[in-house]
């Protein structure tokens, strides 16, 4: 018997930020062409590390593709605090930068807390500032984190009910998994929050409708662990000789799966796209 295709079950990530690339792309000519203003995005990056350079390269890339001004401030290793935040306060008063973006994580000798405290929270393109995190948790969504905002898009793509369902969020982070669950509880599911030191995670995830898994701990979930029909959620990366692998031992769980990400191509391309929403929507309320 021919191996079943388990293609259409897969949450395409790279086509779906296509789509939403266009209509940013889109938004971002019509407050081109009525109000004078080209969106700007500054990254800033402390340090050389490779993997934050080649996460800081997508989404200049990605403000190429969709018409955002973007601006690298490479800052070397030995930053100081004071330099760093200096640098943040330059760029709260600068009226053609709409978002800026502190790549995380900082080197050790830096505080990560207070450097993104000093964001204007009007510029936050992260949702990472306590005023952004804490409007979330109101149910006032507007800069939040990138990624669990990618996933919620991604279910109404595909057009999941979300509300009486059982999300379970594996991972308690301030990125993904406490942020992540705050949207789903705004969306009226019954929402289990596990991580590491769940004791007995089996006992969670095999109810999950919808599961979203962001630990980092590469293929956690197994086949055994999930529900037939459930719509799962891979924000796990781990790099092992050159290849990224992500939290879900996918080519098992898609076998049980109604929709699935995979790693990568699935919620990377996501969050990105949505940062690029979060600066059009930072542009468009600083005209307000
Ligand atoms: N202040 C801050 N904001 C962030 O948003 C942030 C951060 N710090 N620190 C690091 C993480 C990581 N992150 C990724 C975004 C997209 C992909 C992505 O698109 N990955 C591609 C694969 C790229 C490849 O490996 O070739 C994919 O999944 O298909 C990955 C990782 C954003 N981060």
């Amino acid at each position: 018997m021919p191996e079943e295709n388990y293609d259409s079950r897969k949450i395409d990530g790279r086509s779906l930020s296509k789509k939403l690339e266009e209509q940013i792309g889109k938004g971002v000519d019509q407050i081109q062409t009525e109000n004078g203003i080209t969106p700007g995005l500054a990254t800033i990056l402390v340090g050389a590390d490779p993997a934050s350079r080649m996460y800081v390269r997508l989404k200049h890339k990605a403000c190429e593709r969709v018409g955002i001004h973007a601006e690298d401030h490479n800052m070397p290793g030995h930053t100081t605090q004071e330099q760093l935040i200096q640098r943040i306060w330059e760029l709260n008063t600068r009226e053609d930068i709409h978002g800026i973006l502190l790549q995380l994580p900082l080197p050790g000798h830096l505080d990560e807390k207070s450097a993104m405290f000093a964001i204007d929270p009007a510029k936050d393109a992260d949702g990472f500032h306590p005023y952004n995190m804490g409007k979330l948790l109101i149910g006032e969504e507007g800069l939040v984190p990138c990624t669990p905002k990618g996933v919620i898009r991604a279910l109404e793509e595909y057009n999941i009910p979300i509300q009486g369902k059982h999300a379970v969020v594996v991972g308690h982070s301030n990125v993904v998994g406490k942020p992540m669950a705050a949207m789903l509880i705004n969306r009226n599911a019954t929402v289990s929050v596990c991580h590491v030191f769940t004791d007995d995670l089996k006992k969670y995830t095999p109810d999950a409708d919808i599961l979203v898994v962001g630990t980092g701990v590469k293929h956690l979930i197994k086949a055994d662990m999930v529900k037939e029909g459930a719509v799962i959620f891979d924000v796990g990366i781990t790099e092992e000789n050159g290849k990224v692998y992500g939290d879900v031992d996918f080519d098992n769980v898609v076998k049980k799966a109604l929709l699935i990400t995979p790693v990568p191509g699935g919620v990377g391309p996501m969050t990105i796209a949505i940062l690029m929403e979060h600066v059009l929507m930072a542009a468009r309320n600083s005209i307000l």
